[in-house]
């Protein structure tokens, strides 16, 4: 991870790349005369050179600056820098200067499965409120998804990217590109899905896809290409969350249901609208739009279509049950035809008209091996494929720090162009801190220390007055210290010995303060050798136990000169 070190607008030094998604990459940055942290989010270039996309860019970092709300991603500040590039030429480099969120994105919360009702009413209670705030202001999203949702490390719930979604999609992107640019085609509504002009129930709609992916742990349409699913909000009936997740109450089908209706006039009005059911569903309560409603709302659960063809011949199943079951009248069932026709005329026009024509394959992507690349190096690899990265440190202890370590989903498999791949990054070897076990009996010592999640290394003896044999006098590294997780811990205990010092021609009290000191005994009685010539100490002359390791406690024996 290099810091780009470049200054924007002379004022915001560009650090150390956080993330990339399917438009931009995301570094954390300073600004330099605020000396505060930012996240500073460079655009792609290549959406740099429509100059319709840059005015109408400013305009809309413009709009978004002005929103100040605790659910919404700051916007401090956006321009362009110019940028040279390898052969010469000046290209503009549109650039956002964003709060900082130190957090997680919804995206990499959901891909560990369905959450609980109460946290997924809670965050999307979130969600609302920042649109509630938004649409009063008049900004649409236009692009609500679990990607451009963030969840901080205290649980607050922040919206970002307003306005972009529709930077790109005023600019002259083709509807394919938009979809690639945005990410997949999951949470578009059936306005967006039809290009048809959108209004904040549109945000409403991608919100009630969110909640249903929060409920379920996935989208309520899923397909192999972003006109598959984008065919199915235009025609099929969502499953009930219940269906996938039996956690989910009946009050909170009946919301996901009402936010999901393909006419917006059926859906909730407004946020807060939606929010007030939300919130009489979360206390166990029937929203008060009837039951009726909800049983015209979901149909059965549609099977899972893998394409475009599948998803034709499920239509033409609709309508020959529309046929067979309801009898409606004629006029009816023609109705119908003709907008079954213009619906497939659409998406025709789409997959033959406007897919091939822009540089952005439909096609799944296999996942390539990253592992042992820096972020930077392994996120261009995915960019290479129309992949996303998001990056989540952990640590490893075999891949050296600032290295990739493994993804999710893993290599080798396949998924659709836009898909955010979780990253993993090393931040080298796990910390543990060594446990004190000083008093402790070896074997007991050597337990604490693998359970801790290091490996016993040497067991050397060292001799001790008073500490009993094989009981731990210390560790190498001591106790408390933080190390690798894994590294070898040395131990030193007690040999249960003692070191008896030469005594000779030492006084009789001299000689007992030194054995007390090393928590020995002198002899109660002392042999006077009378043979010896006086002197005034009456030296030690002899001793019973040789200089050396002795047993703790022992007693020595001595003759001392008595003359
Ligand atoms: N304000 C922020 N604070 C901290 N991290 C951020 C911030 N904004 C983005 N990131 C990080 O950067 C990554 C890429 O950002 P983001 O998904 O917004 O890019 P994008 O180009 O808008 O993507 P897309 O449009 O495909 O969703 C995110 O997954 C997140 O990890």
């Amino acid at each position: 991870m290099t810091d780009d070190g470049r200054l924007l607008a002379g004022r915001y030094r560009v650090g150390e790349l956080i993330g990339r998604g399917g438009m931009s990459e995301v570094h954390l940055g300073t600004d330099t005369r605020l000396s505060r942290t930012v996240a500073i989010k460079l655009l792609k270039s290549s959406l740099a050179l429509d100059p319709a996309f840059r005015t109408r860019f400013r305009q809309e970092a413009q709009a978004a600056a002005r929103m100040a709300h605790p659910t919404i991603v700051r916007v401090f500040d956006a321009g362009e820098e110019t940028v040279t590039d390898t052969s010469g030429h000046d290209t503009q480099q549109p650039f956002i200067i964003m709060e900082y969120v130190d957090g997680r994105m919804l995206k990499d919360v959901i891909r560990g499965g369905a959450l609980e009702s109460s946290e997924a009413v809670r965050i999307l209670e979130g969600v609302l409120t920042a649109l509630e705030y938004s649409h009063r202001a008049g900004v649409v999203h236009r692009d609500i998804k679990p990607g451009n949702i963030m969840i901080t490390k205290s649980g607050q719930v922040k919206v970002m990217d307003f306005g972009i979604a529709r930077a790109i999609s005023d600019s002259s992107t083709t509807v394919a590109q938009t979809t690639a640019i945005l990410g997949t085609a999951s949470y578009f509504s059936p306005e967006q899905a039809k290009g048809e002009l959108v209004d904040a129930r549109t945000d409403l709609y991608s919100a009630g896809v969110v909640l249903f992916e929060m409920l379920t742990g996935r989208p309520p349409f899923r397909g192999d290409t972003p006109v598959a699913v984008a065919y199915q909000h235009v025609s099929e009936t969502a499953s009930k969350p219940s269906s996938i997740n039996q956690n989910v109450s009946p009050a909170l089908d009946m919301v996901v249901a009402k936010a999901l209706a393909k006419d917006r006039f059926d859906r909730y009005q407004t946020a807060a609208e939606f929010r007030g059911d939300l919130e009489i569903a979360a206390s166990g309560k029937l929203p008060i739009h009837k039951q009726s409603e909800e049983a015209n709302l979901f149909g059965t659960p549609p099977p899972i279509t893998t394409g475009t063809e599948l998803a034709f011949k499920q239509l033409s199943e609709d309508q020959r049950m529309v046929r067979t079951q309801r009898r409606p009248p004629a006029i009816w069932v023609w109705a119908g035809i003709l907008s079954v026709i213009v619906i497939i005329a659409a998406v025709m026009f789409w997959v033959f008209n406007l897919a091939p024509s822009s540089d952005i394959p439909s096609s799944s992507r296999e996942v390539p091996s990253i592992t042992g690349l820096t972020f930077e190096d392994a996120s261009a690899k995915l960019a290479d494929r129309d992949l996303s990265a998001t990056q989540v440190p952990e640590p490893s202890a075999t891949v050296e720090k600032g290295k990739v370590t493994r993804t999710d989903p893993p290599s080798g498999e396949t998924v659709a162009p836009g898909t955010y791949i979780t990253v993993y990054v090393s931040t080298g070897k796990e910390q543990v801190t060594v446990p004190d076990v000083t008093n402790k009996p070896i074997a007991d010592a050597q337990a604490a220390i693998t359970g801790a999640g290091m490996a016993v290394g040497a067991v050397s003896k060292e001799n001790s007055p008073t500490i009993a044999t094989d009981v731990v006098l210390r560790t190498n590294p001591v106790g408390a210290t933080a190390v690798d997780s894994g590294s070898t811990i040395d131990f030193v205990v007690s040999s249960g010995l003692v070191t008896l010092p030469d005594l000779t021609g030492q006084s009789l009290s001299a000689a007992t303060d030194i054995l007390q000191g090393s928590n020995l005994q002198l002899t109660a009685n002392p042999k006077p050798d009378t043979s010896c010539k006086q002197k005034p100490n009456q030296p030690i002359t002899s001793q019973s136990i040789a200089p050396g390791d002795v047993p703790q406690k022992s007693t020595v024996d001595v003759v001392y000169c008595s003359g």
